[in-house]
């Protein structure tokens, strides 16, 4: 979703969440809980994560500084898209907003220094049902757009497994 933008000699303004015009254009309700805020700086990437059964979340997300490669995978099994890799930039000037529903593993990959990277979810954190897929999986073939041996990863991120290790 590209929100209208209202632009004059002060600067900009655009409504970054309207629950009415979200459920409109999904056809469905949602109920977020929890909004998350992370900065990274460039390179950073932070994914392939996504958190299993009940705990499973829905994310609205968008980017109000900076540049991303977001990336989504479809996991759900019944999909026509099942394993597909999808991947948009989000950034401060495009102003997208991308709606991720249950089911698919996220990441994104910080494209300029300090991207400020905000997300709704429709469930809550909960680290036991946390869940992902390295990064660089051999069956997924993700290109990061970034060379490889400047990406920054966590600790936790270097260790995910590949998605044909996981029973999904
Ligand atoms: C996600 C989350 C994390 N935390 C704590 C746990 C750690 O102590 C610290 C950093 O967590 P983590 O390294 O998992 O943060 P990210 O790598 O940005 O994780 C996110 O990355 C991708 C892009 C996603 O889509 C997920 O929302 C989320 O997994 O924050 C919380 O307290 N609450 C939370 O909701």
């Amino acid at each position: 979703m590209e929100p209208p933008t209202f632009r004059d000699r002060r600067g900009l303004f655009f409504e970054s969440y309207n629950h009415k015009t979200l459920e409109a254009v999904l056809g469905r309700s949602v109920g977020f809980v929890q909004d998350n805020h992370s900065v990274s700086h460039e390179g950073v990437l932070r994914g392939l994560h996504f958190q299993t059964g009940k705990h499973a979340q829905a994310k609205l997300v968008r980017v109000v500084r900076g540049e991303v490669l977001d990336v989504v995978v479809d996991l759900r099994r019944d999909s026509n898209t099942y394993r597909n890799v999808f991947r948009t930039i989000l950034s401060e000037s495009n102003r997208k907003m991308l709606f991720i529903p249950k089911g698919m593993a996220h990441g994104f990959l910080s494209l300029k220094d300090d991207s400020v990277f905000l997300y709704k979810c429709d469930e809550y954190y909960n680290k036991d049902a946390e869940s992902g897929i390295i990064y660089n999986d051999p069956d997924l073939k993700i290109d990061w757009g970034f060379p490889e041996n400047k990406i920054i990863l966590s600790d936790k991120d270097m260790k995910l497994p590949k998605l044909k290790d996981l029973s999904i």
